[in-house]
């Protein structure tokens, strides 16, 4: 199946002369939740941006749904509903006059049937006549999005979703994003809360300094890159780890307590049998252990800081 976001040889530099993107290469599968990960100042927001039109590429070509977004800047624009991260609207106008006003920046007919089923489908069709001044947080982010779905895009932007956002709130916002894709609408999320991308996405790419340095589906991410460590707990302080033990590359604590080990369980051998041996020859007594399989988390920091 063609992708429905095809990004290719994406070069941006600023006025500055600063390179904020260097030959980006990305492809997005229709129907999919794509997580765009990074550090600050990666360049997501500044890819984001050219995608969507608001920003112009230095070289390079993206296609939306076939249309070129610079020789066909409408059609490829319509597809995309874009959910920015500060919240702007205005806060005298009504849920149904702010969102329905978005459906007709895009020149798109009134659909007033169009607009009640999105503002259902995010829980603000009890709200639609109220003032957005009079709106909760969570509340004003879901007229957000009900905007940028206003004009029917295929296609949805969300910059940082959840960013300020407590649990339970951004739990809520997860099922929203879930009942979109369902809904046949392909996602790309910015995110800095790496849990977030661990829950939703079907795919992960990490941008580093201007560069797509990953792109992998998250299940498999998650298994090539896991790794498993396990923590012992020491009977008694050590000071260093004894270098009969250095093929281990063990890690000892600050308090000399405990020493951790990563293992990769898909390995022939783990080394636990040996290493439980050797602590014991080198008189290193054990009072207690556990074990922790890495998350997204571990594996995004371990390959950011790569060199
Ligand atoms: N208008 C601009 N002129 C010059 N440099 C810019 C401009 N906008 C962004 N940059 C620089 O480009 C780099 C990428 O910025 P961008 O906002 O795309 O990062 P980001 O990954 O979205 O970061 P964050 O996670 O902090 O939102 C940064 O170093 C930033 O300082």
């Amino acid at each position: 199946m063609s992708p429905i976001i095809s990004v290719s040889n994406l070069s941006k530099t600023y006025g500055s002369g600063f390179k904020a993107l260097k030959g980006i290469n990305l492809d997005i599968n229709r129907g999919e939740i794509f997580a765009l990960l990074g550090p600050n100042g990666a360049g997501k927001t500044t890819l984001i941006s050219i995608i969507c039109g608001i920003a112009n590429p230095s070289e390079g070509r993206i296609t939306i749904g076939g249309h070129d977004i610079i020789g066909d800047y409408r059609a490829a624009r319509s597809m995309i509903g874009l959910v920015p991260q500060e919240l702007h609207t205005d806060a005298f106008e009504s849920v149904w006059a702010t969102v329905s006003f978005s459906r007709g920046l895009f020149g798109k007919p009134k659909n007033p049937a169009h607009i009640e089923k999105v503002l259902r489908d995010l829980s603000l069709w009890d709200k639609k006549d109220d003032k957005i001044i009079t709106l909760s947080g969570g509340m004003k982010r879901r007229v957000m999005i009900a905007k940028a779905l206003s004009h029917e895009p295929q296609i949805l932007f969300l910059d940082e979703p959840t960013a300020g956002v407590d649990v339970e709130l951004r739990k809520g916002m997860w099922e929203v994003v879930r009942t979109l894709q369902a809904a046949g609408v392909t996602i790309i999320l910015t995110t800095h809360y790496i849990e977030e991308a661990e829950e939703m996405a079907d795919r992960i790419g990490v941008i580093n300094k201007g560069e797509i340095i990953l792109i992998e589906d998250k299940a498999t991410l998650m298994q090539k890159l896991g790794k498993k460590q396990l923590t012992l707990h020491l009977q008694s302080k050590l000071d260093a780890v004894p270098p009969a033990l250095a093929a281990y590359h063990l890690e000892l604590s600050d308090d000399g307590r405990a020493v951790t080990y990563d293992y990769d369980t898909k390995g022939d051998r783990t080394g636990i049998t040996s290493l439980l041996s050797d602590l014991r020859n080198a008189g290193v007594r054990i009072s207690d252990l556990d074990t922790r399989q890495s998350s997204l988390e571990d594996i995004f920091v371990s390959i950011v800081r790569a060199p």
